[in-house]
């Protein structure tokens, strides 16, 4: 159901499955504010935050952050974008977090972007970021246009201390006990939007004609592809 013309979506799928890269798309289609829990989880680590440093041990782990903490953290955010229509990217990521987000709001859609396992893990090995704007690279799909710079700002790329290989194999088990059962969820509620494939440049178009369909035309900013 839309609220006030608002329009709320999620974007699922495991590690590396290029919610990201999607969104960022989505955004300068349709005008939706990106919300991304990860890179908040990151920029209370860099500002070295109480909350940061707590939750740095969990994330270099491969393991999910507290439900109380993050749900917290982004529910007083999107409290403030009260007026806007957004796309939450990394939350919900267990049952309890989608709860309690229903409690809150309603949401419209829920993308899910189905990606195998093997396709994702030399993904993330490869994953260049830029972590103040949250803008990621890969050596194969989207290299920088100065190798190690970030194309906006000239900024030296890092890699994530969690995109090793062992900690990626303990963040796809998470995925698929903590966060599939999250899929049955919006499944049972009739509002998950499965996209199936192994290459972003692909799944994007069924997604974008699947979003022009749902958003209002008044916010969409642009049309194309
Ligand atoms: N080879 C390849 N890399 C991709 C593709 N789509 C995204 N990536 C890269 O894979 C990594 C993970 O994508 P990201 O959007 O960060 O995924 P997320 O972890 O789900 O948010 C990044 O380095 C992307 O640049 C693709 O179709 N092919
Ligand atoms: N909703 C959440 N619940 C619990 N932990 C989270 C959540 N979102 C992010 N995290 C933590 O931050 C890490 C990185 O998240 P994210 O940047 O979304 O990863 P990816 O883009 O690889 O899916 C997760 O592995 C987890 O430790």
């Amino acid at each position: 159901m839309l609220v006030r013309n608002l329009f709320r979506a999620v974007i699922m799928g495991p590690p590396g499955s290029g919610k990201g890269t999607v969104s960022s798309r989505i955004r300068e289609s349709f005008g939706l504010q990106h919300l991304s829990s990860g890179d908040m989880l990151r920029a209370n680590i860099k500002a070295k935050s109480e909350l940061g440093l707590l939750m740095k041990s969990c994330i270099d782990q491969g393991q999910l952050v507290p439900d109380d903490v993050i749900s917290r953290l982004i529910l007083a955010s999107l409290r403030d974008m009260e007026k806007s229509s957004w796309l939450l990217d990394g939350f919900p990521r267990t049952v309890a977090q989608a709860e309690s987000l229903d409690g809150v709001f309603t949401v419209d859609t829920v993308i899910n972007l189905d990606v195998p396992f093997e396709t994702i893990k030399e993904r993330l090995t490869s994953r260049w970021v830029h972590l103040s704007s949250g803008r990621v690279y890969n050596i194969d799909f989207n290299p920088p246009r100065i190798p190690g710079l970030d194309d906006v700002t000239g900024e030296p790329l890092t890699q994530r201390d969690d995109d090793t290989p062992e900690t990626v194999t303990c963040r796809l088990k998470a995925y698929e006990t903590q966060t599939q059962p999250v899929l049955e969820y919006y499944r049972s509620k009739g509002v998950l939007a499965t996209f199936t494939g192994t290459e972003t440049n692909k799944i994007w178009p069924h997604v974008h004609a699947f979003l022009a369909k749902k958003i209002p035309q008044t916010q969409q900013v642009r049309g194309g592809v």
